[in-house]
C-alpha cells in the first residue's frame, strides 16, 4: 500500500500562537513553564491535524520555538562559549542565540541568521570554533518530543537535519578559521548517540534532512557523507530507519553520493520544483528502497492538480511496486500558512483555487489513496479537475491592457539618462549630503497605537480623514525625533504600511489577500504575503500622499520608500500559472509609474527595496541562474531609470545576501560575485546592506569588484532589542573603512526598525550618529 507522509508541518499555530507566547515570555509576561506547555499544545494539535486528514507518516521534531537549526546547535552542544559562559537557563541561552540577551548583567548579540535556500525563512547559522567540540544535550530534544507524541497516542517520525548540511550551513567564528565540514568526524559520535537514543524510545524511522544535495557541493563535503552515513547504517538495527530527505532543487548532479545512502531506508526528493528528476533517481535507488514523492508543494498555496501528481506517483510505482513509494509534501509545509478554513473574506472563486498547510496534508493522504483504490476518493479527484480547470479559465486572471503596456516596454527605459559620476555631482549640489550621511531605512517601531489605529480603520471604527490625521501626526513625530538625532536623510518611518508587500498588493490590480495566512519568516516575526492570481497594474499613486506630506515638515532630503518588483514577487504567494518574469515586469511598470509620481511630487531620494533579490537566486549556477539575475535586474532598472539625474536612487538589501558564507559549496558556485556583479548592473547611487554580524572583510568584495557607487553597510542589528554603545558603532565603521573609500560610506542600520522599541531605537541611532560625526570630523579633509 501506497502511505503518506509530510515533512514537517508550521509551528505557529491558527492565530500565531506561538509568537504570541514566545513574545509574551520575552516580556515576561508569562513563564516559562507557560511557554513550554504552549509549546505543547501546538505539537499535538499539529500532529491531530495529520493524523485526522489520514497522513501516515507524521514528523516530530519540525517543531521549535525559534529556529529549528538553532535547535540542533543547542541538541549538539555547539552553543558559543559567549552564550553557554553565562549560565542561562537552557531555554534563555536558546534565545540569546536567536536574538540576543541584554538582562541581568548579561549582553550578547545574536548569532547570524541567514535565508534557507532561497526561501523567506532564516536559520541561525551554526557557528563554529577552532577547537570545537561537539556532545549530546541532556534530554535531547528529538527524543524528548517524539515521546510526547507517543504518550498522546502519535507514533511520529523524528525530523534531524543531517550532519553534512548542518556542517555545511555553519560558518566559522569570527577569531576562528575552522572549515566546518572538517569537524565531521567528532559530530558523527553525537549522531551515532542520538539515532541510538531514538531507537531505544521507539521511533521506528527517522527523517535525517540533507537538504545540501541540491547545491552544486565542494568535494570535501560531498566526501562528507560516506563516512557520515556509513557510520549511521553500521548502527543497523540500533538505529532506526532512515529516510534522507532533499527539497527545493534536484540532486542528479550529486548522484556520485547516492552510494553513501546504499544501505538507508530511502530518499525523498523534491518532485513539485523538479519533476524530472523522478526518472534518473529511480534508476539510483537500491533493490528494496523506498522513494518519498514529493508531489504537494511546500512552499506555495494553490491546490495540487491531482492528475499531475498520480501521474507521477503511477511512474514510481510502475517501477518500484507500490510498497517503495511513498506521497509525500514537496519539503516541510513551513512556508505555507496554517489553514485556508480561517479565511472569510477571500472571493469565493479563488478560495477553491487554494489549499494551506492543513489542506495540503489532507491532499497527500487522497493521492496516496487515489493511486491505491481510486473509488474511494472519486468525489475528490473530480472536484480537484474542476477546479484546475475552473482556474485556468478564469477572467480574472487576464487583463489585456496590462498585456499591451508589456510589449511596448523598450531597453531604453531601463537605463538612466547619465552615468553615476555625472548623476552624483548633480546629487551631491542638490541633496548637500555631509561625509558619512546618515540615514534609516525605512520604517520606525510599529507601536501598538498604530496597529490599534490601523485596526480601528479597517473595521470603519475610525473615517479615514482620522486614520489621515493619525498617520500624519506619526510621520510628525518620526520628523521630529530624526531631528533630535540628528540624520542626514530623513524617511517619513512608514506608519500607514501593516507590511512591505502587502501594503503594495493593496493598492494594485491582480492581488488577492487572506487574513489568517501568517508564515513563519524568522523567529516570532511571522509575514503574510499576499496573492498574486492576475495581471497587475496600478489604478492610483501608492504612497506620494504620505511621502509628500513627511517631505512639507521635513528641513532635511525626504526618502521615499518604496518595496522593489523583484521583492513584491518574492514576498507574495506568486502565480504558478505565469512566468515569475513576466509577473516581476508587471510590478516593475507599476512602480516605475510611482518612482516618477515621487518625484514629480518633490521626493528627490527614492529607496527601492530589493531584500529579496539574493533569496531568488536559483541555488546553482548555470543557465536558469543567469536568466534569473537578467529579468531581476531588468525589473529593477525598469522600475527606477525613469528619474532625472538629480534624483538619487538608493536600494537596500538585508540578511547578509552579499557574502556568502556557504562554505559547503563549491568556490565556482559562490553565489557573492554574481550577487555582486547583479547589484553594480542595479545602477542604483547608494546601497543599503545589512551587515552588523558579518565580519567586515567580506566588504573586500567591492573593491574586488571595483564598486564605483556609495554603500551603506549596515552598522546596528535590529533584529535584536540590544543597544550598541558608540564604540562598537566606531569600531564597525572603521573595520569598513579598511575596505570602502570614505567618501561612499553611508552610515545606517541593517535594516527598517519596525519591529524595535522607541527607546532602543533612539539610544542605538544616537550612538551611530555620534560615530558618524567622530569619522566625519576626523577625514574631514577629505569632504
Ligand atoms: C526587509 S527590508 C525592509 C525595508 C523597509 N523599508 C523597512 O524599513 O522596513
Ligand atoms: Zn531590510
Amino acid at each position: 500500500m501506497v502511505q503518506s507522509s509530510v515533512l514537517g508541518f508550521p509551528r505557529i499555530g491558527v492565530l500565531r500562537d506561538l509568537k504570541k507566547a514566545n513574545e509574551a515570555y520575552w516580556a515576561e509576561k508569562i513563564s516559562q513553564a507557560d511557554l513550554l506547555a504552549e509549546g505543547k499544545r501546538l505539537r499535538i494539535a499539529h500532529w491531530k491535524i495529520q493524523k485526522d486528514a489520514g497522513v501516515d507518516i507524521i514528523p516530530s521534531n519540525d517543531f521549535a520555538y525559534y529556529d529549528h537549526i538553532l535547535d540542533h546547535i543547542q541538541l549538539f552542544n555547539a552553543a558559543p562559549e559567549r552564550y553557554s559562559s553565562q549560565k542561562l537557563d537552557p531555554i534563555d541561552e536558546y534565545f540569546a542565540m536567536g536574538r540576543g540577551h541584554q538582562k541581568g548583567g548579561v549582553d550578547v548579540p545574536a548569532l547570524e541568521m541567514v535565508k534557507w535556500f532561497d526561501s523567506n525563512y532564516h536559520y541561525v547559522k551554526p557557528t563554529l570554533q577552532d577547537n570545537q567540540t561537539f556532545s549530546l544535550a541532556k534530554d535531547p530534544k528529538p527524543v524528548r518530543e517524539f515521546l510526547e507524541a507517543k504518550e498522546a497516542g502519535f507514533l511520529t517520525r523524528p525530523v534531524l537535519v543531517g550532519p553534512v548540511s548542518f556542517l555545511a550551513l555553519a560558518k566559522a567564528d569570527r577569531g576562528s578559521s575552522v572549515d566546518p565540514i572538517t569537524l565531521l568526524e567528532k559530530l558523527i559520535p553525537v549522531y551515532v548517540e542520538l539515532l541510538k537514543a531514538l531507537k531505544a524510545a521507539g521511533a521506528e524511522s527517522v527523517q535525517i534532512d540533507e537538504p545540501v544535495l541540491v547545491f552544486d557541493l565542494k568535494p570535501e563535503v560531498k566526501a562528507a557523507f560516506k563516512p557520515a552515513y556509513e557510520a549511521i547504517a553500521a548502527l543497523g538495527s540500533a538505529a532506526p530507519e532512515v529516510v534522507v530527505a532533499t527539497y527545493f532543487g534536484d540532486i542528479v548532479h550529486n548522484f556520485d553520493v547516492l552510494p553513501a545512502f546504499a544501505s538507508l531506508k530511502g530518499l525523498h526528493v523534491d518532485l513539485v520544483r523538479n519533476p524530472e528528476q523522478l526518472e534518473p533517481v529511480l534508476k539510483q535507488l537500491g533493490p528494496t528502497q523506498i522513494l518519498s514523492a514529493g508531489v504537494v508543494d511546500g512552499r506555495n498555496i494553490w491546490k495540487n492538480d491531482f492528475k499531475k501528481s498520480i501521474d507521477l506517483i503511477q511512474t514510481a510505482i510502475a517501477a518500484l511496486g507500490a510498497d517503495r513509494v511513498i506521497v509525500a509534501t514537496s519539503s516541510s509545509l513551513l512556508h505555507t500558512p496554517h489553514t485556508l478554513a480561517s479565511e472569510k473574506k477571500l472571493p469565493a472563486e479563488v478560495y477553491e483555487w487554494f489549499s494551506f498547510a492543513s489542506e495540503k496534508v489532507k491532499e497527500v493522504a487522497i493521492i496516496a489513496k487515489a493511486v491505491t483504490n481510486p473509488e474511494s476518493v472519486k468525489a475528490e479527484l473530480e472536484a480537484n479537475a474542476a477546479t484546475v480547470k475552473a482556474r485556468s479559465e478564469s477572467a480574472r486572471t487576464n487583463d489585456p491592457k496590462v498585456k499591451e503596456r508589456q510589449a511596448q516596454v523598450t531597453p531604453e527605459q531601463h537605463i538612466r539618462k547619465s552615468t553615476f559620476d555625472s548623476r552624483y555631482a548633480q546629487q551631491k549640489t542638490h541633496l548637500k549630503l555631509p561625509l558619512f550621511p546618515t540615514t534609516t531605512i525605512g520604517s520606525f517601531p510599529q507601536t501598538q497605537e498604530i496597529r490599534i489605529q490601523r485596526n480601528k480603520f479597517t473595521k470603519g471604527e475610525i473615517t479615514e480623514e482620522q486614520y489621515d490625521a493619525f498617520i500624519r501626526k506619526e510621520i510628525d513625530l518620526a520628523v521630529q525625533i530624526q531631528d533630535e538625532l540628528d540624520l542626514d536623510v530623513y524617511v517619513h518611518g512608514e506608519p500607514e504600511r501593516n507590511d512591505m508587500v502587502q501594503y503594495f498588493g493593496e493598492r494594485l490590480t491582480g492581488y488577492v489577500f487572506t487574513t489568517h495566512a501568517w508564515v513563519q519568516s524568522y523567529g516570532s516575526r511571522c509575514v503574510r504575503p499576499p496573492i498574486i492570481v492576475g495581471d497587475i497594474s496600478r489604478p492610483l499613486p501608492m504612497t506620494v500622499k504620505e511621502s509628500k506630506y513627511a517631505a512639507s515638515v521635513s528641513k532635511k532630503p525626504m526618502k521615499g520608500m518604496l518595496t522593489g518588483p523583484v521583492t513584491c514577487l518574492r514576498w507574495s504567494f506568486p502565480r504558478n500559472d505565469v512566468h515569475q518574469s513576466v509577473q516581476c515586469q508587471q510590478l516593475a511598470l507599476a512602480l516605475r509609474d510611482e518612482v516618477i509620481d515621487l518625484e514629480k511630487n518633490g521626493i528627490f531620494v527614492i529607496q527601492v527595496d530589493e531584500p529579496a533579490l539574493r533569496e531568488g537566486l536559483p541555488l546553482r549556477k548555470g543557465a536558469e541562474r543567469d536568466a534569473y539575475l537578467e529579468w531581476a535586474v531588468d525589473s529593477f532598472k525598469l522600475a527606477t531609470a525613469g528619474v532625472e539625474d538629480s534624483t538619487q536612487i538608493h536600494s537596500h538589501f538585508c540578511y547578509s545576501e552579499f557574502q556568502d558564507f556557504f562554505h559547503g559549496i563549491s568556490a565556482e558556485n559562490r553565489t557573492y560575485t554574481d550577487i555582486i556583479i547583479a547589484i553594480a548592473a542595479l545602477d542604483a547611487d547608494v546601497l543599503s546592506i545589512e551587515n552588523s554580524k558579518s565580519d567586515a572583510k567580506l566588504l573586500k568584495v567591492f573593491i574586488d569588484e571595483s564598486y564605483p557607487r556609495h554603500i551603506g553597510p549596515g552598522v546596528y542589528d535590529i533584529h535584536s532589542p540590544r543597544v550598541p554603545a558608540e564604540e562598537e558603532f566606531k569600531q564597525r565603521i572603521s573595520e569598513m573603512l579598511q575596505f570602502l573609500r570614505p567618501g561612499q560610506l553611508w552610515i545606517n542600520p541593517d535594516c527598517g526598525l519596525k519591529t524595535r522599541k522607541w527607546d532602543e531605537v533612539k539610544g542605538a541611532l544616537t550612538h551611530m550618529v555620534n560615530a558618524a560625526k567622530f569619522f566625519r570630523e576626523q577625514y574631514k579633509d577629505q569632504a
